[in-house]
């Protein structure tokens, strides 16, 4: 299985995006971020505005590294095209804000994206196990969404277990990744868990060296 880190940029400075995505990216010999973490967020869906699509844009035309947008907006049927046809490579929308999540599902992959679907942590995976199949990615939140720096909830753990066992018996083809609270104490947990895809904001851009951080990520996660 590959594993993915994803930097979240919600905690890199907003003034110097095309710096963040450049300070993960791969060197010789040290390969980078995977996926660059977006964080959209309407004050709706939860209480926090982030940013939007034509910032999106702009990430999308500074960097090599594929766009993982994480939609935390309601009506996600209307918006979440919008960042496929902006060329997110994975557009990723909560199960919480919609009635018919399968339809946003095969509407992104219609226009180019892989689909995302997103839990929060008091979300049970069951009933959406069925319209998983078409999904490319499940995000199981390890925090409550709508802030960085928040502590790893562990209790969640279980349902990215599930998803695992659901994979690994053939009834699912899918990326199981986890946001909120990655570090280097916690990766470890998320890993043995059965994730594949990390995401981690703080513990990347409040480092010294972003780069290094990504790698000791990857690193911390492959010895599960
Ligand atoms: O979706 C998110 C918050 O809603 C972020 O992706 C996540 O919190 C990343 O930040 P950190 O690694 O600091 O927890
Ligand atoms: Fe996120």
């Amino acid at each position: 299985m590959e594993l993915f880190v994803a930097p979240s940029i919600l905690s890199a400075d907003f003034a110097r995006l095309a710096e963040a995505a450049a300070s993960v990216a791969g060197r010789p010999g040290t390969p980078g971020a995977d996926w660059l973490h977006v964080d959209v967020m309407d004050n709706h869906f939860v209480p926090n505005l982030t940013l939007g699509l034509p910032v999106v844009k702009s990430i999308r035309a500074a960097t090599e590294i594929p766009l993982d947008c994480h939609l935390m907006i309601e009506d996600p049927a209307r918006w979440a095209p919008g960042y496929a046809e902006a060329g997110a490579h994975n557009v990723t929308f909560h199960a919480e804000a919609t009635d018919d999540p399968a339809a946003v599902g095969r509407d992104l992959r219609k226009a180019g994206a892989k689909a995302g679907l997103a839990l929060k942590p008091g979300t049970p995976l069951e009933p959406y196990l069925e319209i998983l199949r078409d999904f490319d990615t499940l995000l199981v939140m390890t925090v409550e969404p709508g802030f960085g720096g928040q502590e790893f909830m562990a209790e969640v753990l279980p349902k990215v277990t599930e998803a695992r066992r659901r994979v690994e018996s053939g009834h699912l083809e899918l990326r199981i990744e986890v946001d909120g609270g990655i570090n280097a104490d916690t990766i470890h947990a998320a890993a043995e868990a059965g994730a594949d895809t990390f995401v981690a904001g703080s513990a990347v851009y409040n480092a010294d060296d972003p780069a290094k951080a990504v790698a000791a990520l990857r690193e911390l996660a492959a010895r599960r």
